[in-house]
């Protein structure tokens, strides 16, 4: 019976419904009252508390009640017809969005109008009818099959233009190699010149006329200052202002001929026609072998200190060296050329020879100091003529005689040499260049007894190359520049055939 009544009692209190609230999260129950209550099981022990805590759900409840309560006020307009926050909220996040996308857009904007505006940039101006092709044989590039005959253009006269275009740009670029080279030589001073001549080309044969016969003309553009070439001797006597009195210096400077004759006869020969024909009675050779050794850069240009200038060759005609030869022939008449010249005859020679075409190495005593045109830089020490000035007065000297410096023609210094006519571009004013021969103490690379001709002025390519022989009596009629300019200037004119001996210049 006890057991059933337990067993209701338990039923009883599940089927009971849970309160809602709890008053107190320490809200205890007492099962023993109820026991004192219901029961007529009477026990004397402590009822047991039993904790029955608030669950989440009831704050959230309240939290969610409270949320939609702000929410409802927040979203309710003011009374007096402002618009929300949550309305002002949204209206700032979307004008700073449109505004972000206004900047992107007008930058767009402006980048289209700038692209469309340097499209047409370009659009005025005139375009080059004229293209620089890397190669001619571009134009009749394409393909090697099926081309009907005369399909391509002939182009030859293109690659002729283009050819001459990449030699004239090779001879600009030389010669602006070797201005600035110049230029930069030229800033030093002139007592402490350094630079020896440069490895281009320098010089060339030509012809002036038959009267001077042959002379050495520049293979490019020279600047002032710079040393043109430097050259070797082809023969070397030694000399005194009584050479002519003196037979053993005659003999020596007639050995010295034979010597240089009989080394390379074609070349002496060629060079020096007046002194095979005089000193050896040899008959100018033809032309064509002339111009042979004329042209020859390893003939000619052999006694040229390698990489100190170049000889680049000849331009004498067939016309001119026949011209030339045809005056020397009766001029060695006596004794007739078939014959060897007698001993007096090869002496005489020799000395006019020697007069004519020899330079004199400065003296010994001053030989390691002062150079050979320390005296008037323009004017060469002369060779005196012969005179009857006692041998033992005189003093020895070497002189020596060059292949192509001794091809050098006189030209005189003017005595105004800013006139206007006498300083013309083409003709300049003067003589355009000075020599020194080694030791010297202005160049230190001059060597011993060699010649180095250097320009006095800016000489330009196909000039002439010229120098004052300084001498009072040169032995013949001149016909330099500077005496046609002087003439003309008198209003005397231009006499084309020669000067003779109404030149103010003729000095005999
Ligand atoms: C050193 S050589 C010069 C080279 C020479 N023209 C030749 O063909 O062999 C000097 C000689 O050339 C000639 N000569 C040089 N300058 C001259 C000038 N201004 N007028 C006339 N003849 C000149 C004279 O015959 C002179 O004796």
């Amino acid at each position: 019976m006890s057991a059933l009544r337990q067993r209701a009692a338990l039923l009883a209190r599940m089927a009971r419904p849970v309160r809602p609230f709890a008053v107190s999260t320490q809200a205890t129950r007492s099962y023993g009252a109820s026991h004192d209550h219901h029961g007529d099981h009477h026990h004397h022990e402590a009822p047991h508390n039993v904790e029955e805590p608030l669950g989440t759900g009831i704050f959230l409840l309240i939290a969610v009640v409270l949320g939609s309560a702000g929410v409802y006020h927040i979203s309710r307009p003011h009374p007096n017809g402002e618009p929300t926050e949550i309305h002002k909220w949204l209206e700032r996040v979307s004008n700073s969005y449109a505004e972000d996308l206004e900047s992107k857009s007008q930058l767009l904007a402006a980048a289209i109008e700038q692209a469309a505006h340097d499209r047409h940039l370009l659009y005025g101006v005139q375009r080059t009818s004229h293209y620089d092709l890397r190669y001619p044989e571009v134009f009749a590039h394409g393909s090697p099959y099926n081309v009907p005959a005369g399909h391509y253009p002939n182009i030859d006269h293109v690659v002729a233009h283009y050819k001459q275009k990449y030699h004239e740009e090779e001879v600009r670029k030389a010669n602006k190699l070797a201005a600035a080279a110049a230029a930069a030589a030229q800033a030093e001073p002139s007592h402490f010149l350094s630079r020896a001549p440069l490895n281009l080309p320098a010089v060339r044969i030509g012809f002036v006329s038959p009267a001077v016969g042959y002379g050495l003309f520049a293979a490019r553009d020279l600047a002032q200052d710079e040393f043109v070439f430097h050259e070797a001797p082809l023969m070397t006597a030694r000399f005194n202002e009584a050479f002519a009195a003196d037979k053993a210096l005659v003999q020596s400077q007639a050995a010295a001929c034979r010597a240089a004759l009989a080394a390379r006869p074609e070349v002496t020969a060629a060079v020096f026609p007046g002194l095979a024909l005089r000193f050896a009675g040899v008959l100018p050779a033809p032309y064509d072998d002339v111009e042979r050794v004329l042209d020859d850069p390893a003939e000619m240009g052999r006694n040229l200190v390698a990489g100190h200038g170049q000889f680049t060759g000849c331009t004498v005609t067939r016309e001119q060296y026949e011209a030339y030869t045809i005056r020397l022939v009766p001029a060695a008449a006596q004794p007739p050329p078939s014959q060897q010249p007698d001993a007096d005859a090869r002496r005489d020679a020799c000395l006019t020879f020697f007069k004519n075409y020899a330079f004199q190495a400065p003296p010994s005593s001053s030989s390691t100091t002062t150079p050979s045109t320390s005296t008037s830089p323009s004017r060469p020490p002369p060779l005196p003529p012969p005179s009857s000035t006692s041998p033992s007065t005189a003093t020895t000297r070497q002189a020596s005689i060059y292949l192509l410096a001794s091809l050098i023609n006189h030209r005189c210094t003017p005595s105004h040499p800013s006139s206007p006519n006498t300083s013309s571009s083409s003709s300049g004013s003067g003589p355009n260049c000075t020599w020194r021969i080694g030791p010297s103490g202005l160049a230190h690379f001059v060597r011993p007894g060699h010649i180095c001709v250097q320009a006095r002025r800016p000489i330009r390519a196909g000039e002439q190359l010229t120098w004052d022989y300084g001498k009072r009596e040169k032995g013949f009629a001149c016909e330099c520049d500077t005496c046609r300019l002087r003439l003309r200037r008198r209003g005397g004119g231009l006499l084309m055939g020669g000067l003779g001996a109404s030149s103010s210049c003729k000095v005999l």
